[in-house]
């Protein structure tokens, strides 16, 4: 069976004034369905021109991305992204920034009750029923950025892509989110691409970390298979060897075998103070890992 997502062997360069910049190198990725993935890697490395060839931003200088059989070669609701800076238009409500998506895709498809009800379904969804009439300058930076998951899954796309969606909420909205995003996941089986620099929230979210090597000339250094069961509890992965052992192979990796010389090393904490604020990022940290769940990019 093919994938559904098919990152073919991209090359990424970008004209400067200097001459052409090589971001991504035979950059290749295959995705099924209902995978969730995480990107990480240093700042710079490439994550976000991975994404935006998928979204149909960028068109790859080599190589291409195919979804379900078809070659993509510009945006469509197919692949909703869901920036870090939520991206709602300020003079509409909650209700009529995911209406304005919805009527985009299913305007000609459905009544207007009937999408009335999708919005309301997909804001309920994330928690945001509530609030459903509010501006985006009436509600907090969290519940923005759920309006904007709402949004991004009403079109229900075939892939979900999110450009370090919680990079910029406090360390307990973040850690809300997560756990929101895991019932969503579980609830209708998203095929997801998420951007973080947060190990701790790529192993609790993942089914597969990929980790990028630091550019110029970016590419995939180690894919890790993240099993662990489902439904994940963040308090109890805590304590969980298997658990620890994937953050530590990521901090490995970011650290000794493709971390830069001049990136400040925080100091480690205990993982379950990491859990709790659902922010450790690349921490001090390494550990006899093994190599069982990691596949090696050829
Ligand atoms: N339009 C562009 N023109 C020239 N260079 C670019 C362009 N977009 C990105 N780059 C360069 O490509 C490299 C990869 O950038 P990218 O934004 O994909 O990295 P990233 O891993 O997402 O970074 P961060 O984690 O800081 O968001 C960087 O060196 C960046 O300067």
């Amino acid at each position: 069976m093919s994938a559904l997502l098919d990152i073919s062997h991209i090359d990424m360069e970008f004209p400067t004034p200097k001459g052409p910049f090589t971001a991504l190198q035979d950059v290749d990725l295959k995705i099924e369905k209902g995978e969730f993935v995480s990107l990480i890697g240093h700042s710079g490395c490439g994550k976000s021109t991975v994404l935006n060839v998928v979204a149909g931003l960028y068109q790859a200088t080599r190589g291409g991305v195919i979804l379900n059989g078809r070659e993509v070669t510009e945006p469509g609701p197919e692949r909703a992204v869901v920036f870090q800076n939520h991206s709602l238009l300020p003079w509409l409500t909650a209700f009529e920034n995911v209406e304005l998506a919805v009527k985009q895709v299913f305007g000609k498809s459905r009544s207007k009750a009937q999408m009335r009800e999708w919005i309301e379904h997909n804001l309920n969804l994330v928690h945001m029923g509530h609030a459903m009439h509010k501006r985006p300058g009436e509600i907090s930076g969290g519940m923005k950025q759920r309006v904007g998951i709402a949004r991004a899954l009403s079109m229900q796309p075939q892939v979900l892509l999110m450009d370090e969606p919680f990079g910029a909420l406090d360390a307990l909205t973040r850690a809300h989110m997560q756990d929101s995003l895991m019932e969503i996941q579980a609830e209708l089986n998203n095929t997801v691409i998420m951007i973080t620099h947060d190990v701790d929230e790529a192993v609790l979210l993942s089914d597969r970390i990929v980790m990028m090597t630091n550019g110029p000339a970016a590419t995939i250094g180690e894919i890790l298979n993240v099993d662990l069961a489902r439904p994940r509890e963040r308090l109890a992965l805590a304590d969980d060897p298997t658990y620890n052992h994937y953050r530590s192979r990521v901090l490995k990796f970011l650290h000794e075998r493709h971390g830069k010389p001049d990136v400040p090393v925080p100091s480690a904490k205990a993982p379950e103070e990491k859990l709790q604020n659902g922010t450790a990022s690349a921490a001090s940290e390494t550990n006899k890992a093994e190599q069982d769940s990691v596949e090696h990019a050829a």
